[in-house]
């Protein structure tokens, strides 16, 4: 697949002057309650209503969608509203009742786009549809395997593509339910600029306090667009109660974002920035010359140790040099969390310096 600019054309064609909002139930409930999140969405900035007809929980026994009773409610939500609609697909079953039912946009979740194999079969049912087919990224942090979904939908001749960005699973506590890991819908943009990009800040977060935050940093990173989960009544919601807002919160939150552009031509920003980037010119050539010499030195001691076959790693000094460069990371205004992945880089490429000097 190559990037072309035809792949924001589906996005374009909405002709919204913000972002593209998918809004609506983490789960579809009631057709009362489809029905009125609809009504509340109506008139916002939501152009599509989402609801999950078929839940992929990962543990059985919690509440698993009410099925394809609900697509109906979508309907019913979509002759009342206007609004577009959007559901999860997992399987071709879920495919062909999802198009029987004329759902405008099916996306598949994180847990379908780890399987090769599910995915074509998803993509060999949607042949021939013009429908719009949004892919998660997968549950672990794998760009081939988030664009190689991508790739088998646009095979299947699928022409309105986009992704949608709701981090990675972590097993380490941290202070988000899926780790943003930003990295990576920043090198998928690098790959395919045109490729409608979505920040799914629901499931990033898990939680309410920190999606208005996680939906400011997409818009910064030039997302084309927000699906976020709301439900009137949030805290009794059927599944993931606690990330989802209020269709209240939504229109204030729509208020309250600052959509960036993706450039300004005015001469004195253009000078000025210029001066700026010749700065960081100056020190990123200067951070790879330091670093050039701090490996010299580790070759210099891998050499000495190969002397009196002493090992590489020595956890005792390695220690001490992260413990040194965090307070002094802090003094510069650098967070511990940077300061300890610059510093593991370093030590691996001076641990693989000194293993080329010890192996020769
Ligand atoms: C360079 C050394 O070898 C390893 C690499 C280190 C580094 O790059 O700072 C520190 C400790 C060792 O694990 C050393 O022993 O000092």
């Amino acid at each position: 697949m190559k990037n072309t600019k035809e792949l924001k054309t589906w996005v374009n064609n909405f002709g919204l002057e913000h972002p593209l909002v998918i809004a609506g139930p983490c789960s579809a409930e009631t057709e009362d309650q489809v029905v009125k999140i609809a009504g509340e969405l109506k008139n916002t900035d939501a152009t599509v209503l989402r609801a999950g007809i078929w839940k992929p929980r990962t543990r059985p026994g919690n509440f698993e969608g009410v099925g394809a009773l609900g697509l109906k409610w979508m309907q019913t939500a979509k002759q009342e509203t206007g609004m577009l609609t959007a559901t999860e697909v997992a399987n071709p079953n879920h495919v062909d009742l999802a198009l029987k039912h004329d759902i405008d946009i099916l996306w598949l979740g994180a847990r379908t786009t780890v399987s090769p194999f599910i995915v074509q079969e998803i993509a060999d049912a949607l042949k021939g549809t013009d429908k719009i087919v949004l892919v998660k990224n997968p549950v672990n942090p794998d760009l081939p395997l988030w664009l190689g979904a991508i790739e088998r939908l646009h095979t299947s001749n699928i022409e309105k593509l986009g992704a949608i960005h709701r981090g990675f699973s972590t097993y380490e506590k941290t202070r988000y339910r899926n780790n943003p890991n930003w990295q990576i819908p920043i090198e998928l943009q690098n790959r395919f600029p045109d490729l409608p990009l979505i920040c799914d800040p629901s499931h990033i977060a898990g939680r309410r306090d920190i999606i208005f935050d996680i939906c400011q940093t997409a818009l910064d990173l030039n997302f084309d667009g927000l699906m976020v989960e709301t439900h009137y009544d949030p805290d009794n919601a059927w599944s993931d109660a606690k990330q989802q807002i209020t269709p209240k919160t939504l229109i204030q939150m729509m208020v309250d974002l600052k959509i960036r552009k993706a450039t300004d031509t005015e001469a004195e920003y253009r000078n000025s920035l210029n001066t700026l980037r010749t700065q960081i010119d100056v020190v990123d050539h200067q951070l790879i010359e330091m670093l050039g010499k701090r490996m010299k030195v580790a070759d210099s001691i891998g050499e000495l140790k190969k002397t009196k076959n002493v090992a590489i790693l020595q956890t005792k000094r390695w220690n001490e040099i992260l413990g040194k460069m965090i307070l002094e990371g802090e003094s510069q205004n650098l967070s511990e969390e940077f300061v300890l992945k610059i510093f593991k880089a370093i030590h691996q490429e001076s641990i693989n310096h000194q293993e080329k000097i010890m192996q020769s």
